[in-house]
């Protein structure tokens, strides 16, 4: 039975994503109502230039004034669709106090602060759903949270970012420029706010921190993520990927240590095989695969961004929140307590792709091949292309720990024959 009494939603942000979520709310307002139990009304939309066209949204629910907004006392639901750290966190914040749940697809603030936020949450006994602030519409964060709690989650890795998706997409397909292809995004609504934090790596760092958190019951933050973008990566580096019959993709990797006793998490741009599901990963769209010690591997696939998409994992947060205040119930709040240790970089153990501009003189192969002995790197392969002056080496490595890797490159580059380190890449997902 439908009760009557609507739950009361304060929508702040009306843009890329606000704009759609309020639509939806509105075409889709009887079905929300039946599954949720209760009608649910669009009690205010608080935006920050009110003369823009707002398509759906009725003029009158429009204000300026978002802390007035969630401080009125009779809202349930707060969706914070606005973004970054600030007035997000004080929002969100004076939300809980005023008694509202939250839905936010907001990963920078949660990559921030999300242990502050779930404790407030948890204060006041309301709900913090963010399923949108990973990987867009996919499900992942309820199927780690709750479909998961009663395994072991051992790896995380995928493709989480759909502006730098696109970009290297476009680029490996030739024809586009890196400035092309980011333009096309930005007007996609992809992007962030600010691009840089897709094309630096800090939407995925956010990203990779919250996965890992949630997969590992440990508390991790940004500054515990490995971060590497894709500004470095060349059209050069997409064309020898492709030689070796590879792509380029932005990758966020979140594992757990051999031994169990520690974890990691690292975001950079990384070769994967062809053949590895990731590699035919296009467009915006994001995937993710998840190795749990009981389910196997588990592979998740969808839109990582754009506001419709996005849209779909607001609203299904927001059904949850709103069943939960009907029942009285909260959903999952924060799971740290396994608290393991988040390991630097120089730990991590995986394979290497390193281009040299080296001298074409006899001895010299030899020369970097004992550097790689030296430091515990054993090589895999070694293609060399060009003579003379444009001669090179280009070694892939087996699994060496990136601090030994990082050991012989510095050597390397300490040789008179070598006269440039022209790449070093990762080579993952075998
Ligand atoms: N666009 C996507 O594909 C996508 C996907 C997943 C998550 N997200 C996240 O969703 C959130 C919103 O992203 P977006 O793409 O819709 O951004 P957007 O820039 O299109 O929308 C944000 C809106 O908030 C408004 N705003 C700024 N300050 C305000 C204030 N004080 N009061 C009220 N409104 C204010 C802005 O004017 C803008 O219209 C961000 O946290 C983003 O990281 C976006
Ligand atoms: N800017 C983000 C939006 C989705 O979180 C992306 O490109 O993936
Ligand atoms: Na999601």
């Amino acid at each position: 039975m439908v009760r009557t009494r609507p739950l009361q939603v304060a929508l702040l942000g009306c843009g890329v994503v606000g704009s759609q979520v309020a639509r939806l709310m509105t075409t889709h307002g009887a079905d929300l109502a039946a599954r949720i139990g209760a009608p649910v009304e669009l009690a205010g939309v608080a935006v920050r230039r009110p003369d823009r066209a707002r398509g759906t949204v009725d003029p009158a629910l429009v204000t300026t004034d978002a802390a007035g907004l969630v401080s009125r006392g009779d809202i349930d639901i707060v969706l914070e669709l606005i973004g970054g750290i600030e007035p997000a966190r004080t929002l969100i914040n004076s939300a809980f106090e005023h008694g509202a749940s939250v839905v936010t697809a907001n990963k920078a603030l949660l990559a921030k602060d999300g242990p502050a936020l779930h404790a407030a949450a948890g204060k006041h006994g309301a709900d913090l759903y963010f399923e949108a602030s990973v990987a867009g519409a996919i499900p992942l964060l309820r199927p780690l949270r709750e479909s998961l709690a009663g395994d072991q989650v051992n790896r995380v890795l995928g493709i989480v970012n759909g502006t730098t998706n696109f970009i290297l997409d476009r680029m490996a397909s030739g024809g586009t420029s890196y400035g092309e292809a980011l333009q096309e995004a930005t007007a996609l609504g992809y992007a962030e706010a600010d691009p840089t934090a897709d094309v630096e790596g800090f939407d995925a760092a956010a990203k990779a921190a919250i996965l890992a958190g949630i997969a590992f019951h440990t508390r991790v933050g940004l500054d515990d993520v490995h971060r590497e973008g894709i500004t470095e990566v060349t059209a050069a580096d997409i064309a020898s990927a492709r030689e070796m019959g590879c792509a380029v993709k932005l990758l966020a990797i979140c594992e757990r240590a051999a031994d169990g006793r520690s974890v990691t998490a690292r975001v950079h741009p990384a070769m994967i095989p062809l053949g590895h599901p990731l590699a035919s990963v296009g467009e915006a769209y994001n995937a993710v695969f998840v190795e749990a010690e009981a389910a196997g591997r588990l592979m998740f696939y969808g839109a990582g961004a754009g506001g419709v998409p996005t849209a779909s994992a607001v609203l299904g947060d927001l059904v949850a929140a709103c069943r939960n205040r009907l029942n009285g119930g909260r959903g999952p709040g924060e799971s740290a307590y396994a608290a393991l240790p988040v390991s630097p970089m120089g730990e991590v153990v995986t394979r290497y792709h390193i281009s040299l501009d080296v001298s074409d003189k006899p001895g010299v192969l030899a020369q970097c091949a004992m550097v790689f002995a030296d430091h515990g790197v054993s090589i895999d392969t070694v293609r060399q292309t060009g003579k003379g002056g444009d001669a090179q080496l280009v070694v892939v490595t087996h699994r060496a720990p990136d601090a030994a890797l990082g050991a012989t490159v510095d050597a390397l580059r300490r040789l008179d024959t070598v006269h440039d380190v022209a790449s070093i890449m990762r080579v993952e997902g075998e």
